[in-house]
C-alpha cells in the first residue's frame, strides 16, 4: 500500500489562511506515510488486532473497520487471520479514501470477504458483528455524536463482541498533558516534520479533531452500555482502548 504513497509535504510551505483539514486526494496521496510518521503506535495498534481478533472473535462472524481511510486495519486482519476466519464491511466518507481502500484491499486480499463502502458510520444499519474497529475515527466527530454512535454499536455486537477504539487523547492534568503534547511534537520532529509543518497541521485539526480524556472515553463507553472498558495500549497523547459486551 506505503509503495504508491507519497512523502507528507502538505504543510510544509507557508499558507496564507490554512483551511480545516479534510480527507481530500491530496491526503489520500501521502496518507500511509503521513499516519505513520504522525500517529505514536501506529504500527504496534495495528498489529495487535490480528491478535484480539484471534482471542475474541467468533469463527466466520462480521467485522467493521469504521473510518477505514486506505483500509490498514482491514489488511492487518487479513494479514493475520485466514478468509474464512471473519467477514468485514469497511465503511469511510472521504470518495477518495474508499476509491483507494477498495483497489488496495481487493489488490492484497482477494481471498477474504470485505467489502468497502462509502458511508457516514453515524447513519448506517449495523448487521450483528463481532468485532468493530474505530482507529483514529471517532476524534473526527462532532462530539455530540459520539454517543449515540456508540450505543448503536454496542446494541449491533454480539454477546462476547468487542469494540476497539483508538484515540488521540487529552490528559486532564494541565502540566502532565503540556509534556505529552511537547514529546509528541519531538516524535514529529524526529520523523522529519518541520515547526512549520507541525503548527499549520494544528491549526488545520482545531475543531476538526477534537480529542477526550481517557476517563471520558471509559465513561461514555459506558453510557453506551459496555458493562467494561479498559485502555490497553498508551503512547504519549495517543491510545487504545477495548470494550466488552458481556458474553
Ligand atoms: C485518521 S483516519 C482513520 C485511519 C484508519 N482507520 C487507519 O487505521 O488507517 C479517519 C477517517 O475517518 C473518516 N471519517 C470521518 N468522519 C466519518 C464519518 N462520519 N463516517 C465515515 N467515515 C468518517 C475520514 O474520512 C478518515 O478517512
Ligand atoms: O498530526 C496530528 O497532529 C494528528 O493528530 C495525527 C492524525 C490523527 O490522529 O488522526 C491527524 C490527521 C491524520 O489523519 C493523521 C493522523
Amino acid at each position: 500500500m506505503s509503495d504508491a504513497s507519497y512523502r507528507d509535504a502538505i504543510f510544509s510551505t507557508p499558507l496564507d489562511r490554512v483551511a480545516r483539514f479534510s480527507f481530500d486526494e491530496q491526503v489520500v496521496a501521502c496518507f500511509p506515510d503521513m499516519i505513520r510518521r504522525s500517529v505514536p503506535g501506529y504500527g504496534q495498534i495495528l498489529g495487535m488486532l490480528g491478535l484480539i481478533a484471534a482471542r475474541h472473535l467468533r469463527h466466520g462472524a462480521h467485522v467493521y473497520d469504521l473510518g477505514c481511510s486506505l483500509g490498514a486495519a482491514s489488511l492487518a486482519l487479513a494479514g493475520q487471520l485466514p478468509p474464512d476466519a471473519f467477514r468485514l464491511t469497511a465503511v469511510d466518507i472521504s470518495p477518495a479514501m474508499v476509491e483507494r481502500a477498495r483497489e488496495t484491499l481487493a489488490t492484497e486480499c482477494p481471498e477474504h470477504a470485505i467489502e468497502v463502502i462509502e458511508g457516514d458510520i453515524r447513519t448506517l444499519d449495523y448487521r450483528p458483528s463481532g468485532l468493530v474497529i474505530l482507529n483514529f475515527t471517532l476524534q473526527f466527530l462532532p462530539p455530540e455524536d459520539r454517543e449515540a454512535l456508540l450505543t448503536r454499536l454496542y446494541a449491533a455486537l454480539e454477546p462476547g463482541g468487542v469494540l476497539v477504539l483508538s484515540e488521540k487523547v487529552v490528559d486532564p492534568d494541565e502540566r502532565d498533558n503540556a509534556w505529552r503534547v511537547e514529546r509528541y511534537h519531538d516524535f514529529k520532529r524526529a520523523n522529519g516534520y518541520s515547526e512549520l509543518e507541525i503548527s499549520q497541521k494544528r491549526t488545520a485539526l482545531e475543531n476538526v479533531l477534537v480529542p477526550d480524556t481517557l476517563e471520558a472515553h471509559h465513561a461514555r463507553l459506558a453510557r453506551a452500555g459496555f458493562p467494561r472498558s479498559l485502555t490497553w495500549f498508551q503512547y504519549l497523547n495517543f491510545a487504545s482502548l477495548i470494550a466488552f459486551k458481556e458474553a
